[in-house]
């Protein structure tokens, strides 16, 4: 051990121990609470005949005040323990311009010592922090609230510190992280996501930290960090607007419950609270107020995977595109302008005239037009009030209430969404029967035309909004986004990965509807080992991506001659794994109906089936399907069934690409038969 590293252990040894000291204070600061609550309590137990109403509402606020501050100190009591595992994970020594230099240490949370009244760890999300990110040796700056702060960074360390020993440290020169980040990527899955904070790149840490964007979209290769990025956002903005902003406030829109749960770690690890999370498809039930029946998204790509069904994907394909988004809003325009069929109205011997009820139609041009009847109707009734100096009967008010509707053409939002495929003249594209459940593609028009048309609540308590595998959605649900979710956005996905490829957004598509976002590409790939981030390359090529040098078995491709053969390799595969210790093995097939079949057949302790009802994901071996397995990653991932009849379609083909990009260390393809043309020969 040299001196640095002498002085280092030692450094660590003088944190921990404040660490140490500053949890004994908070502990002996709970039980003073814990004692003062007791206390409080009693005393009005004892004296509560002699308290009045005021005294008792001041005596329920100093204890609600009370409890509040000890949750405080718990909250700080499991950051320090937290820290007391691994204090830091870098250093810089900055110098600002004409001063000594300081050494800054970064961590997960910040550590304020109260005797040396001085920051002894930076939050990597404090300003001064982003130096560590953003530079090298040399000249550096970091904006702080007051300016730009210019200086020298004299030295970068990284440590990696874990159960309170120092594992190692390393100074970096040149490289931003690349042995610590090869390090970290060479290692084993979790059985979450995990954060990354130690190693976040410098394009990375300026989406993280991107403060001006209303509408963020970030497109990035499979394994890019999107997700990752995406989280360390909102943790990032938690703390920055920590004033107004909480956990509660903040909404992710996330494909399936499993992936929720998968990335659920992340944002505790960080210190800050669990996120609500939320599906499409409730999303919708909720905006339809469980009034409709439909199919879901995973139903649909199930039924495009079953067959092809030329008029089915007919129906998606112009639904999801931006010309119905345009088109819907041409109907709304038409309609306004054209169904109103005013005429003059008679009520006793008052006539209102056809220009009075037109004019104030025009006049409400800002509510929802289905509902400016109504306005109508009382302003009709208030004119014949006055002109007839008198009071309404009951049944002349009723008579206004119907008749100023009536010169509408059509009431209700599906009828009208049923005449907007009239008016376009392609009414062989909708497929809606009463009593049968609507089609996803139907959906959010659905709820687009009664947001217009009516009217729908927003989420107005929701202050920011995070959309993941933005690919999957398409211009009329970015729409409904749009209105229901007025507060800023961070959107991201791959377009290469689109279990659709009838309704894939691309990163251009979401900027038609959200021309203000700041579209951000990220093209470095973490995931995967150069080998197998090749091998996907071959299925669909990407001439952009810039895969992290690191290297890995090569993926293999293996015929059987029958399907038992295959099955028992696959068997057998499991056995392998479980010696291997690596933590994850996923097991990824196009239908859920092959998943099915393959856990019947290799149904074993420790091998879970993900379905589309899974809620949580499990560590270990996972079979489920590649639509599924979108966004999850896996040390090893083995593809069966890749034979020629099995993947033909377009659909089919991202599928495979979807389920070879899961894999981070070893990829294992079989089949029996032809192999399919999507992958590279030989
Ligand atoms: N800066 C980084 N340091 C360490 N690991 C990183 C970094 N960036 C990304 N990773 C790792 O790369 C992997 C992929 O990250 P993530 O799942 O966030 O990517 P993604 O772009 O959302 O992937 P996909 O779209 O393919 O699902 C994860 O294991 C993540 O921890």
């Amino acid at each position: 051990m040299n001196a640095t590293q002498q002085e280092e252990k030692e450094y660590l040894e003088e944190i921990k121990e404040k660490l140490g000291l500053a949890v004994r204070r908070v502990d002996t600061a709970v039980k003073q609470f814990s004692e003062e609550l007791r206390q409080k309590k009693q005393y009005i137990h004892e004296n509560q005949s002699g308290m009045d109403e005021a005294d008792m509402v001041a005596a329920d606020q100093s204890i609600n005040r009370m409890a509040f501050t000890g949750e405080g100190a718990v909250a700080r009591k499991r950051r320090l323990l937290k820290l007391g595992q691994s204090p830091y994970f870098g250093r810089i020594d900055f110098a600002p311009q004409g001063q000594a230099a300081a050494a800054v240490y970064i961590g997960v949370h910040s550590f304020f010592d109260e005797q040396q009244r001085q920051n002894l760890i930076y939050d990597w999300r404090a300003p001064i922090s982003s130096l560590f990110y953003d530079f090298e040796l040399g000249e550096a700056a970091y904006a702080t609230p007051s300016g730009t702060m210019e200086g020298t960074i004299g030295l970068k360390r990284q440590y990696k510190i874990r159960d309170g020993r120092l594992e190692f440290m390393l100074d970096s020169d040149v490289n931003i992280h690349d042995d610590v980040l090869q390090q970290e990527l060479a290692k084993s899955s979790d059985d979450k996501m995990k954060n990354i904070v130690a190693t976040i790149q410098r394009d990375q840490n300026a989406v993280i930290r991107n403060e001006e964007a209303t509408v963020m979209v970030i497109q990035g290769v499979a394994g890019s960090g999107k997700t990752s990025i995406a989280l360390h956002r909102i943790a990032f903005l938690l703390y920055r607007y920590r004033e107004t902003i909480q956990a509660k406030d903040i909404l992710i829109i996330s494909p399936n419950k499993v992936f929720a749960d998968y990335i659920s770690n992340v944002l505790p690890e960080l210190g800050e609270e669990h996120i609500p999370e939320l599906g499409m498809e409730e999303l919708a039930a909720d905006l339809l107020e469980n009034r409709y029946q439909f199919q879901t998204f995973f139903d649909q790509v199930s039924a495009l995977l079953e067959h092809h069904d030329a008029a089915f994907i007919k129906r998606i394909r112009f639904k999801s595109s931006f010309e119905f988004l345009s088109q819907l809003n041409q109907y709304l325009l038409h309609i306004e302008n054209t169904y109103f069929t005013v005429r003059e109205l008679r009520v006793g011997r008052t006539v209102v005239p056809a220009a009075f009820i037109q004019q104030k139609f025009r006049s409400y041009h800002r509510v929802p037009l289905l509902k400016r009847f109504a306005l109508v109707a009382n302003d009709v009734r208030a004119q014949v009030r006055d002109a007839a100096g008198r009071k309404l009967t009951g049944q002349e008010k009723a008579a206004i209430g119907e008749g100023i509707p009536r010169m509408f053409k059509l009431h209700n939002v599906p009828d009208l969404y049923r005449d907007f495929f009239r008016w376009v003249g392609r009414p062989e594209l909708l497929k809606l029967h009463p009593g049968q459940p609507l089609e996803y593609a139907d959906v959010f028009a659905l709820i687009y035309l009664r947001i217009r048309l009516e009217g729908l609540p927003g989420y107005d308590h929701i202050k920011h909004l995070l959309v993941d595998e933005m690919q999957d959605y398409t211009p009329v649900q970015y729409a409904v986004l749009s209105r229901i979710f007025r507060c800023r956005k961070t959107i991201l996905g791959d377009v290469s990965q689109t279990v659709n490829p009838y309704s894939a957004s691309s990163a251009e598509a979401i900027e038609r509807v959200f021309p203000q976002a700041d579209v951000v590409r990220l093209y470095r790939s973490y995931r995967s080992t150069i080998e197998i981030t090749a091998f996907a390359q071959h299925i669909a090529p990407n001439p952009n991506i810039l895969p992290l040098e690191r290297h890995g078995p090569a993926p293999m491709v293996t015929r059987y001659p029958t399907r038992q053969e295959e099955l028992e390799a696959l068997r057998q595969l499991i056995t392998t794994f479980k010696t291997s210790g690596s933590h994850s093995l996923g097991i990824i097939c196009k239908t859920l109906e092959q998943a099915e079949q393959a856990y019947e057949a290799l149904e074993a302790p420790g091998v879970h089936l993900l379905t589309d009802e899974s809620t949580k994901f499990k560590e270990g071996v996972i079979i489920t399907t590649a639509h599924l397995a979108k966004g999850l990653e896996f040390d090893e991932v083995a593809v069966p069934f890749v034979s020629a009849r099995n993947y033909t379609t377009e659909v089919d083909k991202g599928m495979l690409y979807i389920a070879c990009t899961r894999a981070m260390h070893r990829l294992t393809l079989t089949h029996t038969n032809e192999p399919t043309a999507f992958l590279p020969a030989g």
